[in-house]
């Protein structure tokens, strides 16, 4: 299979606890082209998790749009979600240990990763050994896990993640507990994958230099898209509803409540601040 694109207008979620409500996602639009590699970055909190299981099918958005290849999930069937799961999306968990069965060698737990997808549709599906080969796990294809590196532990979390073939890898901070030499390792096999299978990947990280290797990032600020990145240069997004987010940085100049002009100037745009606000009107509404 090759890459899938993903796309989300307006999308919203909340998740409703005892007591009070949070809402993790505000109105996120983001479009994802089949084949891309970006990277999801923003603070602990911001919403990127839940942006990425909303991607991967996991639960239903509570407002707004989500798009997987051709299906739109917040209206998809459960049978639909299913087959999605088991074939066209993969999620890598935080953390390798959690993608893995623990008495279980890579290769077995390829195999394991891949029931789902075959019962589904085995066309397509690749077999253990050339999964393995792709992410450098050939030769450890048997070895007892509790042998495995930090590093090659994380290669057959994403050996399983690749498992079903899948057209869309979303991976919650691969390279999050690893040192420089196994981060890069990873992150260079993911490079790989991408050029080579044309699978899509969505990565969460922290890490700023892993984000400076990636020729797109997105930064999630408190459930809306506040800036992306491209080949290093920083830019603000305007949203489906006209919002545009003001970079962080910007924010000391700019407080809330700030008054702001747009100046159409020989194709570009000014943006004038209007200078101190509170003074300018008196009692009477006189400067
Ligand atoms: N199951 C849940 N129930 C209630 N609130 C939740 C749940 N999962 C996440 N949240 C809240 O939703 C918001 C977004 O969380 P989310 O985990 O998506 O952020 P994140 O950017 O992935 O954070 P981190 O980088 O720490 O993983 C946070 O306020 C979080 O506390």
């Amino acid at each position: 299979m090759t890459g899938t694109a993903v796309s989300t207008r307006r999308l919203v979620h909340i998740y409703r606890t005892e007591g009070h409500d949070v809402a993790a996602l505000a109105g996120v639009d983001l479009s994802v082209a089949a084949g891309e590699f970006i990277g999801l970055l923003g603070p602990s909190g911001s919403g990127k998790s839940t942006l990425l299981s909303l991607m991967g099918g996991l639960f239903r958005p509570s407002a707004g749009h989500i798009r997987v290849g051709e299906l739109e999930l917040s209206a998809a069937t459960a049978r639909e979600l299913d087959r999605l799961r088991a074939r066209t999306v993969s999620l890598m968990l935080q953390g390798s240990q959690r993608n893995l069965l623990p008495y279980c060698s890579p290769r077995e737990n390829v195999g394991f990763a891949q029931a789902a997808a075959r019962r589904v549709d085995p066309s397509g599906v690749r077999d253990p050994d050339e999964v393995l080969a792709s992410v450098g796990l050939a030769s450890r294809a048997d070895t007892d896990l509790r042998s495995l590196s930090p590093g090659e532990l994380q290669l057959a979390a994403l050996a399983v993640a690749l498992a079903p073939s899948p057209g869309v890898l979303l991976a919650d901070e691969p390279t999050g507990e690893l040192d420089h030499r196994a981060r890069d390792r990873v992150l260079e096999t993911l490079g790989e994958i991408n050029a080579h299978w044309g699978t899509t990947i969505v990565l969460v990280t922290h890490d700023a230099e892993v984000a400076t290797s990636l020729p797109r990032t997105v930064t999630i600020r408190d459930g809306r898209i506040g800036g992306e990145g491209r080949s290093g240069e920083e830019y603000s997004v305007v949203s489906a509803d006209g919002f545009l987010p003001l970079p962080a940085h910007a924010l000391v100049d700019l407080p809330p409540g700030t008054l702001v002009r747009f100046h159409p100037v020989d194709g570009t745009y000014h943006l004038l601040v209007e200078d101190e606000p509170e003074a300018a009107a008196g009692p009477g509404g006189t400067p």
